[in-house]
């Protein structure tokens, strides 16, 4: 008998909008069966419907105000996994076209990094199957153009939740897969004030079903997952080296990567997991994250509104390590083929197996103003600036990555200065917003 859809996955893994409207319509049908036996009583019921029905739509706008005020993420895992079809998708997408190929879980695929590193291993012949929740952080239909422009290279991408591991169980059993490049995550600095369960949500409670995934895979993957500069946090020796302190976090987002550094060395010392974390520096660069600086100044340059430009301590201006985009898909390339195997296999460890941390960054840091003053040349507009000094949001005055680790090891040589990266942007952002985006750009 062929397997039936995972029913459960029809709703999202954390309680909302589906849920209350299956509970309102269960309690309304055996209402309607009780009432309408009598005719006597009908008006009163009908006038009880009224009242039941006007509670539940100022219910239901009270959950889609909050959710637009919090802009929480909602996973929304309600696509029907497993059956056949969805089983044949899977492997096509997890085909391997070259000798030696991965076969390759790409967490994340509809974001930045991940849409990226999902077509550079598909293009060289690697199977590639991804998955991402689509969550609204920010605006998903550019997840969905993502996932279009994947699937046009036969990229299949799960829409579900790392959270749910139904659909981890279910991905496994289908690929035998090779390597996890984990790339979904809550990113941002300072939303972590605003939302900050949904950073423990995804960064660590997602992280560890994951983990715990691969550890129980028959062969298990090496796992190479992004970290982030920011786990430098307080640290003020530049550039910074993978060997200086990242016990001072400055941010919740730093927080939970660098437990997550933690989390996942113990499942490289428990279970013999391969594990490669990559700290990226302020990735920018087509089809990048609108929360970004970068971007929202982008777009509101554009537009002719006000930008805020955030200023350190004593006016000092805040400055990044900032990198493009396919130098850092350069350096997770070749953190999947340097990984070297996990050693376990169903839980248990026979050996130990790498355990790695790299700096992903540019080694040239820059202001913010200057980033700014780009971009205003190639949008040929001035900037409205509003600076403000601005303590206590979670930044850091600067990021300045050492990539002498990356180079030796991974042979990561970053070639794009944030010029010439940032005219790659605005050329992609002009195709895309201001002309018709179905058309390829070459940038
Ligand atoms: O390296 C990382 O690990 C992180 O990089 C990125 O964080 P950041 O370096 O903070 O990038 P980004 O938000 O673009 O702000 C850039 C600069 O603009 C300043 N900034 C920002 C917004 C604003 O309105 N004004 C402003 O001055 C702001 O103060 C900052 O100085 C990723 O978002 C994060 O997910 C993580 O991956």
């Amino acid at each position: 008998m062929p397997p039936s859809p995972l029913e459960e996955d029809i709703f999202p893994s954390t309680p909302g909008k589906i849920k209350i409207e299956r509970t309102h319509h269960h309690t309304m049908n055996r209402s309607f069966h009780r009432c309408f036996t009598s005719t006597t009583t009908m008006f009163l019921w009908a006038l009880l419907l009224i009242a039941l029905t006007a509670s539940y739509l100022s219910i239901q706008s009270f959950v889609d105000s909050g959710t637009r005020f919090l802009h929480h993420p909602i996973p929304r895992d309600h696509v029907i996994i497993g059956g056949p079809h969805w089983e044949k998708k899977i492997r096509a997408s997890a085909q391997v076209h070259r000798v030696h190929g991965l076969s390759v879980l790409v967490t994340g695929a509809a974001g930045f990094v991940g849409s990226h590193v999902a077509l550079a291993l598909k293009k060289r012949g690697d199977g590639v199957v991804g998955l991402d929740n689509f969550n609204d952080y920010y605006d998903p239909s550019l997840k969905h153009a993502r996932r279009a422009l994947l699937d046009g290279h036969n990229i299949f991408v799960v829409e579900g939740d790392i959270n749910n591991e139904r659909i981890l169980v279910k991905l496994f059993e289908v690929v035998p897969f090779t390597h996890v490049m984990h790339l979904a995550a809550q990113a941002g600095v300072r939303y972590a004030i605003e939302n900050p369960h949904s950073y423990v949500h995804s960064n660590i409670a997602g992280l560890v079903k994951l983990l715990e995934q691969c550890k129980s895979a028959d062969p298990q993957p090496a796992v190479v997952w992004a970290s982030s500069s920011s786990v430098y946090g307080l640290n003020d020796k530049a550039p910074f080296s993978e060997s200086d302190r990242t016990d001072r976090p400055a941010s919740l987002y730093a927080a939970t990567k660098k437990a997550g550094e933690a989390i996942t060395h113990s499942y490289n010392h428990i279970y013999g997991l391969s594990i490669t974390g990559l700290r990226f520096f302020t990735v920018y660069g087509p089809w990048g994250r609108p929360d970004m600086a970068y971007f929202s100044f982008t777009q509101n340059i554009r537009k002719g509104k006000r930008i805020t430009i955030y200023r350190g301590k004593n006016g000092v201006d805040l400055a990044r390590d900032f990198t493009y985009i396919d130098d850092i898909v350069k350096g997770c390339v070749a953190a999947l083929d340097t990984s070297g195997k996990s050693t376990g296999s169903g839980g248990k460890k026979k050996g130990a197996a790498p355990y790695r941390i790299f700096n992903l960054g540019n080694t040239q840091p820059v202001t913010v103003p200057t980033m700014v003053s780009i971009l205003e040349k190639y949008l040929k507009k001035k900037a409205k600036k509003h600076v403000v000094t601005m303590l206590g949001n979670g930044d850091v005055p600067f990021t300045h990555a050492n990539i002498s680790l990356a180079r030796r090891e991974l042979g990561y040589n970053p070639t794009t200065d944030l010029p010439t990266g940032l005219r790659k942007f605005v050329k992609w952002y002009e195709s895309y917003y201001v002309e018709d985006h179905r058309k390829p750009v070459k940038y």
